[in-house]
């Protein structure tokens, strides 16, 4: 029998601007998935809230402010990884202070929910992005 996988709680937000994009991030050289797109937001600590962690992981990889209020559970993934499985809740926000910078990521893009697809994204990814498509 193999070794059970631990479960990562991972959080993650579709930011939607005013003309109905998302906001999906490229990851970086160095990093597990590096070259795939993804939602921004990150794990979340030992002791922190799934909210807290969203808006800490906003603020470090974007430099946005985002209030709690702001943010819309949406719809999760449920993934099996080879060394770990993915839990990761989809927040929606179209509210923020402060102009999105890529921080940590090695580039930002503007998304139609329709054209999401078009972008390797991670596969724990995909049903997320059929929530979006449908129900935006
Ligand atoms: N943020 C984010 N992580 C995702 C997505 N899809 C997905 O499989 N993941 C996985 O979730 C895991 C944690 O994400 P992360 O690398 O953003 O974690 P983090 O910001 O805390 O970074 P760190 O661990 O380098 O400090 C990674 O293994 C990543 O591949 C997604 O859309 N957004
Ligand atoms: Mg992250």
């Amino acid at each position: 029998m193999s070794e059970p996988l631990k479960t990562v709680l991972v959080v993650a937000v579709a930011l939607i601007d005013t003309d109905g994009r998302v906001l999906i991030a490229q990851r970086p050289e160095g990093k597990q998935l590096a070259g795939l797109w993804e939602f921004p937001g990150g794990k979340v600590d030992p002791g922190e809230r799934p909210e807290q962690a969203l808006i800490r992981e906003l603020k470090e990889e974007l430099g946005i402010d985002v209030n709690e209020a702001c943010l819309a559970p949406f719809v999760f993934t449920s993934h099996a990884y080879e060394s770990f499985h993915l839990l990761m809740p989809l927040y929606l926000c179209r509210r923020w202070s402060g102009v999105v910078q890529a921080h940590e990521h090695s580039a930002l893009k503007w998304v139609r929910p329709n054209q999401l697809s078009d972008y390797p994204m991670p596969p724990a990814d995909e049903p997320l992005v059929a929530w979006l498509r449908d129900l935006l």
